[in-house]
């Protein structure tokens, strides 16, 4: 196992590889998992397009949505945490882990007055990548916050993905404004595709024909949202190519619609596990 400090087309950026020569590349930018080579394939999405300039959202990869989720608030879009730059943190990594921290600054506070530590673990197994996001207020003033890990899984052809699991779970459909209760025991893409899930707790699994890859997450982010652009959206968004959509689908880890709200002092964790079947 070794960890390397890289530059990723132009990022700072940590690389952690196993002896397996599965790897994952964080850039310090946004503490943003860019790569997972997992058996000798490359398993999440980073546009071709992406805007790589150091402050910019990178569409692909697993950014993370803090303190605010989409527009629900008065924050930039997705919060402000996948914009600014993390910082390495050694001492809290281990073996198989590469940890980054994020801390209030001037800057954050010019967004959001509030004092806190927002923590990204990654961890690198075989056949597995686990990413914990860990909230402190380290103020003395309660605060809530909505927080994501808005995963881009890479697919071969997205017209022959199907999603399982989440039939039963609460949707509210974005795309055409419905709420109901999923019917379908699997899902398939030819359209865009937005909507917020209560969370199923036995997580979800993502079929194509290369193979399986499962998702669970922790009962502490209670949605998770699925995201495919489909042909028209993926043609309006700038850093996507025209097909981009065709081998992307987000699976999210989020915690959306009942913010946490945490006392000064207190902590909050929650996180996502993808894994090869
Ligand atoms: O374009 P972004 O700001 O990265 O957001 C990308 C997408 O994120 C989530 O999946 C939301 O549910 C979508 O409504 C949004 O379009």
């Amino acid at each position: 196992m070794t960890v390397q400090t890289i530059n990723f087309h132009g990022l700072p950026a940590l690389r952690l590889e196993l002896h397996s020569g599965d790897s994952v590349v964080v850039a310090l930018q946004g503490a943003q998992v860019l790569s997972w080579v997992c058996e000798g394939k490359e398993r999440l999405y980073l546009s071709p397009r992406a805007l790589l300039d150091g402050h910019s959202a990178i569409r692909g990869g697993i950014p993370i949505c803090f303190p605010q989720f989409n527009l629900r608030g008065p924050l930039p879009k997705h919060g402000f945490a996948r914009n600014v730059v993390w910082q390495s943190d050694g001492d809290a990594a281990g073996d198989d882990v590469l940890s980054l921290v994020l801390h209030d600054d001037a800057a954050t506070r010019e967004w959001w007055p509030h004092s806190f530590s927002v923590r990204l673990r990654v961890r690198l197994l075989p056949r597995r990548l686990r990413v914990e996001l860990e909230v402190a207020n380290t103020g003395g003033e309660p605060w809530t916050f909505a927080a994501a890990l808005h995963t881009y899984l890479r697919v071969d052809d997205i017209s022959d993905v199907a999603l399982e699991g989440l039939q039963g779970a609460r949707r509210w459909d974005a795309v055409r404004d419905d709420r109901h209760v999923e019917t379908a025991a699997v899902l398939r893409f030819t359209s865009e595709f937005d909507s917020v899930y209560a969370a199923p707790a036995q997580g979800v699994r993502v079929t194509q024909p290369a193979g399986a890859l499962s998702v669970t997450q922790s009962a502490s982010l209670s949605e998770t949202v699925v995201w495919n652009p489909g042909v028209d959206l993926s043609a309006r968004l700038a850093d996507m190519p025209d097909d981009g959509f065709r081998h992307m689908l987000c699976v999210e880890a989020a915690r959306i619609d009942e913010p946490v709200m945490l006392t000064g002092g207190g902590q909050w964790t929650g996180w996502q596990e993808l894994s090869l079947d």
